[in-house]
């Protein structure tokens, strides 16, 4: 059936601009924070208030029993990460928690809705800039209802590209973070990046701004959205090993093309990381 999730796919834009303006409001209020997994892994009531509001609007819309909901928040509390055939969403109520709660102004919705285990559509609202990214499956990438495209930049040394540190401070892994960084500085490339949402970072691939965003550490729910912006704004997605796209893996590179990602890949000094669908008990 042609048409059958474009229902869906409008009201993730809806709810995503609703949960964007919850959002912007809490920004205006004192910000009460906690910690998750460490120190620098931040939440606020508002990454909670905003996950329940969404999740409770999709389910009131579509019903409970039929669609899936992977969460970062419910996940955080203990609920499964697992994919199933079922219609899933895919949910970051904040993405960008770190951004939010220092008021650097790149926070993000980030809204995926994935059936048997294909990703359908994604919707991005960068809520601070007031830009709403989407995209659904063979029906190309939008920002504010205008088309968006990858840049075509093919030499690596005219690229910007993105990456992130994450909340990881083992050092071993900081090392080969910033060794990787380093490497591909002196490539050289014209900049390195950063914009601290790993949604926002996929946004700024698929509207030009810079060739290619990779990262190991993030979850499923900070990049479901943001690759089918990239694929659908004609980019390409792989494991920062040169294999192909594991949603769950934890580790990502989205990239204008082949050329600008094969030449990427070759510098990411790779770290281990257990998959979001790992058994709860060993992560
Ligand atoms: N352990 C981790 N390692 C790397 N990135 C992480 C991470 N946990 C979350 N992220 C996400 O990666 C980006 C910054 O590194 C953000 O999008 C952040 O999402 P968050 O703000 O929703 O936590
Ligand atoms: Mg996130």
């Amino acid at each position: 059936m042609a048409d059958q999730w474009q229902e869906a796919y409008d009201f993730a834009v809806q709810v995503a601009r609703a949960a964007g303006a919850v959002i912007r409001k809490a920004g205006e209020c004192e910000i009460k924070v906690q910690t998750k997994s460490c120190t620098v892994d931040l939440v606020t009531q508002t990454d909670e208030r905003v996950e329940k509001i969404i999740i409770g609007s999709l389910k009131e819309q579509f019903g409970e029993g039929t669609h899936c909901f992977i969460g970062e928040e419910s996940v955080a509390k203990g609920e499964p990460c697992i994919l199933t055939d079922k219609p899933t969403w895919i949910i970051d109520p904040v993405d960008g928690t770190t951004n939010f709660v220092h008021g650097f102004p790149f926070v993000a919705v980030s809204i995926a809705f994935a059936v048997n285990k294909e990703l359908e559509f994604g919707v991005i609202y960068s809520c601070l800039e007031d830009k709403m990214y989407k995209a659904r499956k063979g029906r190309g990438a939008f920002c504010d209802d205008e088309p968006i495209q990858v840049s075509d930049v093919k030499d690596i040394h005219k690229s910007i590209i993105i990456s992130e540190h994450g909340t990881d401070r083992d050092k071993q892994k900081v090392k080969k973070i910033f060794s990787t960084m380093q490497k591909i500085l002196c490539i050289p490339v014209h900049g390195l990046r950063g914009s601290g949402t790993a949604a926002t970072n996929m946004c700024l691939v698929a509207s030009g701004a810079t060739e290619a965003f990779f990262e190991i550490g993030i979850h499923c729910w900070d990049i479901a959205a943001g690759a089918v912006i990239v694929k659908e704004a004609g980019g390409v997605l792989l494991d920062v090993d040169g294999g192909p796209f594991d949603l769950m893996s934890r580790r990502m590179i989205s990239a204008n093309n082949m050329v600008i990602a094969e030449r990427i890949i070759k510098e990411i000094e790779i770290f281990d990381s257990v998959r979001d669908d790992a058994p709860i008990q060993k992560k």
